[in-house]
């Protein structure tokens, strides 16, 4: 009889199939993906042989939950088939509580992690909590999952997820967002279109690996373009004004934490 798959992911949308990429390009180990719409590339990897799609559920030693936390409840019946005394499950669903993933998938060997969308290429971080005394096998075992993805931090304290949700889970986004409005800016002071969303990218991506390579802090990197009454201190006395970036980010982060606590909720 075939051995149990190692891991087996349930849900490979965007974040499942980054998950994946991070995976193949880590350790060699056997993959089961459950997905009830695979996309194309999905299914090019199973062609491939990379990865086992939607196979028959045997006891897998990690299980990795993907799917959006408004169908855990349902997709948990299901998942649970994939679960047995030697498994371990690791969440990466924001809001789902530890507690909420104990009862509904009848193990207390349970992991919450938030990893984020760079970990598709090694570049991503993740933070992850625990159950008080959970064994030592386990949280090695996420930290070896996670670590193909990028940096890893804990176990940490569980009321701290919403937070880290709200800043590195999501935060891929802010900076997404921060190139397109830059390339708009961009073009409203007369640049084309092409050659605006150029320099943004670039810009974001430069200052990134900047901020990486330098190891300086962003404050430190900040002040080393601001040249005293130049340009970029006239752009920054409008970010950084009342109701400019620091505000804006500590409302956002709160909007973005306190859906995390909703989710939680709404998954009971
Ligand atoms: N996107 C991100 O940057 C991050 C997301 N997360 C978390 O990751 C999770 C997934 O998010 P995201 O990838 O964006 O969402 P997606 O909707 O892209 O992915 C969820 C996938 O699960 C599939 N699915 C639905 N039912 C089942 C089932 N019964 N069995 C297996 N798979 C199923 C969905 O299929 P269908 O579309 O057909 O319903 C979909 O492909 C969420 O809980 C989110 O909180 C965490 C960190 C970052
Ligand atoms: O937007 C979301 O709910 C998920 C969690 C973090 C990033 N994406």
């Amino acid at each position: 009889m075939k051995p149990a798959a190692s891991l087996t992911l349930v849900g490979a949308g965007r974040m499942g199939s980054a998950l994946l990429h991070g995976w193949l390009k880590g350790p060699e180990r056997e993959i089961s993906v459950i997905e009830p719409s695979p996309r194309p590339e999905i299914r090019a990897l199973a062609e491939e042989g990379r990865i086992q799609l939607n196979p028959a559920p045997s006891e897998s030693s990690i299980i990795v939950l993907a799917v959006k936390p408004q169908q855990f409840a349902a997709v948990s019946e299901q998942a649970k088939a994939f679960v047995g005394p030697k498994s371990v499950a690791i969440s990466i669903m924001a809001g789902v509580r530890l507690a909420q993933l104990s009862r509904r998938l009848g193990t207390e060997r349970v992991i919450r992690s938030m990893p984020n969308t760079p970990g598709a290429i090694g570049q991503g971080v993740t933070v992850f909590t625990a159950p008080e005394g959970a064994k030592r096998t386990d949280l090695s075992a996420a930290r070896e999952l996670l670590a193909p993805l990028g940096e890893v931090h804990g176990p940490v304290d569980e009321a701290m997820m919403s937070a880290v949700t709200a800043l590195s889970g999501s935060g891929p986004a802010y900076i997404f967002l921060l190139a397109e409005v830059m390339a708009e800016a961009g073009v409203a002071q007369g640049l084309p279109r092409d050659l605006a969303l150029s320099l943004a990218r670039r810009t974001v991506e430069g200052a990134a690996a900047l901020m990486g390579e330098s190891g300086d802090s962003p404050e430190a990197l900040r002040k080393a373009v601001t040249s005293p009454g130049g340009t970029t201190q006239a752009a920054l006395d409008i970010l950084m004004d009342t109701g400019g970036m620091p505000a804006l980010f500590r409302n956002a982060l709160s909007a973005a934490a306190n859906r995390d606590r909703q989710l939680s909720q709404e998954a009971d």
